[in-house]
């Protein structure tokens, strides 16, 4: 059973909640892209539905899929957000952003009556951080925001840990969807994201990191059963 094989099975398990009608919220990352393919299947075959999708790449990939799309200016209120996460902890907090996509994704999860992980159960853990927690910055004043968000992290009871800016594939400065910048932090482990949430946020210069606490309700997690894929649902307790 391959990682594709395990991306598709979540995505098969989120693409059951789609109805006709049905305004969507559509997800960054190689676990969304398995949701468009089959969600373009579906549009093909006469499913009618409208969809935001959180990164110029998802765009790309919805349009070549025939999938129909709008703005969150045109629909502010969606059904249904579906998304990958970089690690899913038992109470349905994420990490998210490792495709740097995370501001994008959290205000258009944040508009959706719901939003479903689907994911690997690799990326489920008992304690978040061990992926570095991605952080979008402003690109006005980087050094000084640089040195907030290491206070904050400190503060957090992750003292000394290394942050890092993200790169691109050429090895340059990775620029986000919004023209700014990303932070890596390197925690190993967060004692209190909601905690940390709260401190990152304090920060004049950081634009959104990739907590996503208390968003989520369900998360589809497939992993391998013999030569079959098991997808188990997590909910939040
Ligand atoms: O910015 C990207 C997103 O948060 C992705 O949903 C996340 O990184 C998971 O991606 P993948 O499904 O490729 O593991």
């Amino acid at each position: 059973m391959s990682a594709p094989d395990l991306r598709r099975a979540a995505a098969a398990r989120a693409l059951e909640l789609v109805e006709p009608g049905m305004r969507l919220g559509i997800g960054t990352g190689s676990t969304a892209a398995a949701f468009i393919a089959l969600l373009g299947d579906r549009v093909r075959a006469g499913l009618d539905v409208i969809g935001v999708p959180t990164s110029e790449a998802t765009r790309i990939a919805c349009e070549r899929e025939g999938i129909r799309l709008a703005t969150l200016d045109e629909l502010p209120e969606l059904d249904l957000t579906i998304d990958g996460a970089d690690e899913v902890d038992g109470r349905l907090r994420l990490i998210k952003g490792g495709g740097a996509a995370l501001l994008r994704e959290k205000i258009v999860a944040m508009a959706s009556r719901r939003m479903v992980v689907i994911a690997d159960a690799a990326k489920r853990v008992e304690t978040l951080g061990a992926f570095p927690l991605p952080i979008e910055v402003n690109a006005f004043g980087l050094g000084a925001t640089w040195r907030a968000v290491e206070r904050a992290l400190a503060e957090s009871g992750c003292a000394g840990k290394p942050l890092t800016r993200r790169l691109d594939a050429a090895g340059e400065p990775l620029v986000t969807d919004g023209g700014h910048a990303l932070l890596d932090a390197h925690l190993g482990a967060i004692p209190d994201p909601e905690g940390l949430s709260a401190r990152l946020w304090a920060v004049p210069g950081v634009v959104e990191h990739g907590l996503f606490l208390g968003i989520s309700d369900t998360a589809f997690l497939a992993e391998a059963s013999g030569s079959e894929a098991r997808v188990t649902v997590l909910s939040r307790p």
